[in-house]
């Protein structure tokens, strides 16, 4: 459905992205991982037509993207998103103008849960209000994209959870392509079914989060027993502490022994262990 081969995007001296493919074929909760200056928003923007590639192609449901071709079925949530000043409800009532797929009633139920005053002016909402609106406008778009830029920043603790129940709730109605870019990696995992993180414009990891859940682990104990029990693994990481090792694994797991410890990685660690620097 959705897709980059080859792609890469430059500003000016700046590399957005280098040299970035990757396929995206079905419905469901992506995560998008990255340290700050990853090229995250980069990648969003060229699956929206906001940026052309520098190279490379961007095709959506198989139709080329750029800037003059902005796919109609994508709809992008910028995190800095701002709309006209009139009450969230004639927000939601232009909407439904301007594009008739536009669902109505879902929005104003999910306003209902987030505790929206609707006769409130787009204006006078808060920061985390104003976010979202504009998260419901992409969510009840009914586009079979949705792509979400940092969209809990500025929820407090009990809207972010009832927004990733929203997440699932929409995920298991509508059946679309959610894309999500965050950096409460915890917190986002219990809802993401894919996970890809990118790192200095390049694709380091695209992998399903049961699979990081099963072959995503520590491996501790001394450092010769590790290495022998690790070796030929995929070692993503380590720590040495005296003739200790911790050795962070993504691979198919090892035999348990009384030599050495075996603990799953959450994905936060695997994260850390994946792009953190030594
Ligand atoms: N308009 C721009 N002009 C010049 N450089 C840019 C521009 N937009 C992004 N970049 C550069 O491209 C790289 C990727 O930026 P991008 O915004 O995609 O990262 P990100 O992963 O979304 O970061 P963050 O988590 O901090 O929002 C960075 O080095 C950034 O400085």
């Amino acid at each position: 459905m959705i897709s980059l081969s080859n792609v890469t995007k430059n500003y000016g001296k700046n590399i957005g992205l280098r040299n970035f493919s990757v396929t995206l074929d079905s419905p469901g909760i992506y995560c998008l991982l990255g340290r700050n200056g990853a090229g995250k928003t980069t990648f969003l923007k060229l699956i929206a037509g906001h940026h052309n590639a520098s190279s490379g192609k961007v095709t959506v449901n198989g139709n080329p993207v750029d800037m003059l071709h902005m796919p109609e079925q994508v709809h992008f949530v910028a995190s800095d998103a701002e709309h006209f000043n009139m009450r969230i409800k004639d927000l939601f009532k232009t909407a439904k103008e301007l594009h008739s797929q536009f669902d109505i009633h879902f929005a104003t139920e999910i306003s209902q849960r987030f505790k929206l005053d609707l006769n409130k002016k787009y204006e006078q909402a808060s920061f985390g209000m104003k976010v979202m609106v504009n998260t419901i406008l992409g969510m009840a778009s009914n586009k079979a994209v949705i792509i979400l830029d940092e969209p809990v920043l500025g929820f407090d603790a009990i809207t972010r959870k009832n927004f990733y129940d929203l997440l699932q709730d929409c995920n298991e109605q509508k059946q679309k392509v959610i894309i999500v870019s965050t950096h409460l990696i915890d917190e986002i995992s219990r809802v993401a079914e894919k996970l890809l993180i990118i790192d200095q414009g390049e694709l380091k990891l695209y992998a399903d989060t049961t699979d990081i859940d099963e072959m995503a682990y520590s491996v501790t104990g001394p450092a010769k027993v590790v290495e022998q029990l690790t070796q030929g693994l995929h070692i993503i990481g380590a720590k040495k502490v005296g003739g200790f090792v911790s050795q962070y694994i993504f691979d198919k797991p090892i035999e348990d022994t009384d030599m050495v410890m075996v603990s799953p990685l959450g994905l936060q660690d695997f994260f850390i262990s994946l792009v953190g620097e030594e």
